[in-house]
């Protein structure tokens, strides 16, 4: 990996603005998945390092958080410069670390480059309120401040854009962050913290934890008491228990867990228009997004012609690695994954469905997987219930509108939703009824800095993005002024 800027390849703990080793001398290795060669090792945080950067972290909060909505806007505003103007060092990192094709990761840092934007700008518009009063002698008002130290859990699917989407709105609202990235992706992290360095973060206002030691700085980000908030984004087992570690200090979660997206096409739909959402809804990123369709559900009447539109379309699919110019679907990001989507499949067949395209390993190496696309599926399935996190579509068939939003929204998860349809009677019945958090109409990329993401049911709670991003990371406060 031949890098422009030499700095962005860092490799230590980011504590008081300082890349260091672990207290301990341990490190861990980051491997590429595309060919499973070693990109370098890094230091491995502990438990001492975590109670470090809670400590730096605590100390920072008491400055930062009196710093005015100009000064942290002018930080943010250089950190954004600075992301997009080593945007395809940051790129080739990303593809280098997670898999993914160098088009999408430079579409991700733009995209994790868009809510430091975003919240550089938002910062100077969390107004308080002046409330009505009921009584002549007091007057009523609400000021909005910082909640405190944030700490930040985040997966490897976007290694950049769901660390800005959460450290960027919790500066900006005056809070400090302790953020522990996922193992298999600390580099572009990292990489973001050289940036926040070079922009002017003050020390201690953001502390990167990488480390294999997940369970241990888990609890200890989880239980301690100088720890005001917790943001999380990774699967629904994991949400739940760093929801019941969080009880006992009742710390304010965010958590932005699994989804089960249904991508339902009617029969009023424009179908060229619906294979290309569906395409893009499923297939971005190899299919490990917690917004990708996990189940596509077809109207009988339109289902051949769907289906065979459909199926051109994915044998179109470049799988390789992402490096490569043309690949458009890179490996998955580890063997849990390929096992994962083979028990799924298994699981499928032996319960009458039938794999109409792919099946199998890709020929370009271990992590690689055909795009896939099985049809008959049913919800007694597996993967009618959990996430494939991989490019296989499910195929399901239903008959009436009733049909399609009783199966839609038959799974414990609510966090995105798709469907197609031209009639506009439609597109309001079934977006007032389709049970989740997010819906797509007509349309397979629903994410933006601008809009709020985030789900219901055990796909969680809070949002990112939008103005109410910034609002998980403040607190409401109430002022009575009597005696007038
Ligand atoms: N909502 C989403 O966007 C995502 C959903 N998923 C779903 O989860 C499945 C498994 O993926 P996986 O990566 O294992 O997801 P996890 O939920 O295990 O990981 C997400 C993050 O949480 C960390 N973590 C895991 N266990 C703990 C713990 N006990 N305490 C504190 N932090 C913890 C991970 O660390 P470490 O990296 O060290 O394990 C990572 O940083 C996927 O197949 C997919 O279905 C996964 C990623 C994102
Ligand atoms: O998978 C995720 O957790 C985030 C989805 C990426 C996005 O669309 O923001």
């Amino acid at each position: 990996m031949e890098l422009k800027n030499k700095k962005l390849l860092q490799t230590g703990i980011f504590i008081d603005n300082k890349f260091t080793k672990s207290t301990d001398n341990s490190t861990f290795k980051v491997n590429n998945p595309a060919n499973g060669k070693l990109v370098c090792t890094v230091a491995n945080a502990t438990e001492i390092d975590t109670n470090k950067a809670i400590h730096s972290a605590e100390t920072a909060f008491k400055k930062w958080s009196t710093t005015n909505v100009l000064e942290r806007s002018k930080i943010l505003k250089k950190w954004y410069q600075l992301i997009i103007d080593n945007k395809d060092d940051l790129a080739l990192l990303l593809t280098t670390e997670q898999g993914k094709p160098l088009n999408e990761a430079l579409g991700e840092i733009n995209y994790g480059a868009s809510f430091v934007e975003w919240y550089a700008e938002e910062c100077r518009r969390t107004y308080g309120e002046t409330i009505p009063f009921s009584n002549n002698s007091k007057r009523l008002k609400t000021i909005q401040q910082p909640i405190g130290v944030v700490a930040a859990i985040t997966p490897w699917n976007f290694p950049t854009a769901m660390i800005t989407r959460k450290v960027a709105p919790a500066i900006a609202a005056g809070c400090t962050v302790v953020l522990k990235p996922a193992e298999d992706t600390p580099l572009s992290a990292l990489a973001l913290a050289q940036l926040a360095l070079e922009a002017g973060l003050p020390k201690g206002v953001l502390s990167i934890l990488p480390t294999t030691n997940y369970k241990d700085i888990g609890r200890i980000l989880t239980t301690h008491p100088s720890i005001a908030k917790v943001s999380f984004t990774g699967s629904t087992t994991v949400g739940k228990l760093l929801m019941q570690q969080s009880a006992s200090t009742l710390k304010k979660l965010s958590l932005e867990l699994g989804g089960n997206a249904p991508c339902i096409i009617f029969d009023d739909a424009e179908l060229d228009n619906a294979v290309k959402g569906a395409i893009a809804t499923k297939y971005r990123n190899a299919g490990q997004t917690c917004v990708c369709a996990n189940r596509i559900l077809v109207q009988k009447s339109i289902y051949p012609t769907f289906l065979k539109k459909y199926t051109e379309a994915v044998e179109k699919l470049k799988v390789g690695n992402g490096i490569k110019k043309n690949s458009t679907i890179g490996p998955l990001i580890n063997q849990e994954a390929i096992d994962k989507i083979k028990n799924l499949l298994t699981d499928a067949l032996e319960n009458g469905a039938k794999i109409t395209l792919g099946g199998n390993q890709h020929k370009a190496g271990k992590l690689f997987f055909e795009p896939t696309i099985i049809t008959n599926c049913t919800n007694e399935m597996q993967l009618s219930k959990e996430e494939i996190f991989g490019p296989v579509s499910s195929i399901f068939i239903f008959e009436t509108e009733e049909e399609a939003i009783a199966m839609a929204n038959d799974t414990e998860y609510g966090l995105a939703a798709y469907f197609f349809s031209e009639n506009v009677n439609r597109v309001i019945r079934v977006s007032e009824k389709l049970e989740y958090g997010i819906i797509g109409i007509n349309e397979g990329i629903i994410s933006t800095a601008e809009a709020p993401f985030g789900g219901i049911k055990q796909s969680g709670f809070g949002k990112e993005g939008s103005f109410y991003g910034i609002e998980e990371y403040q607190i409401t406060k109430y002022i009575c002024i009597g005696n007038l």
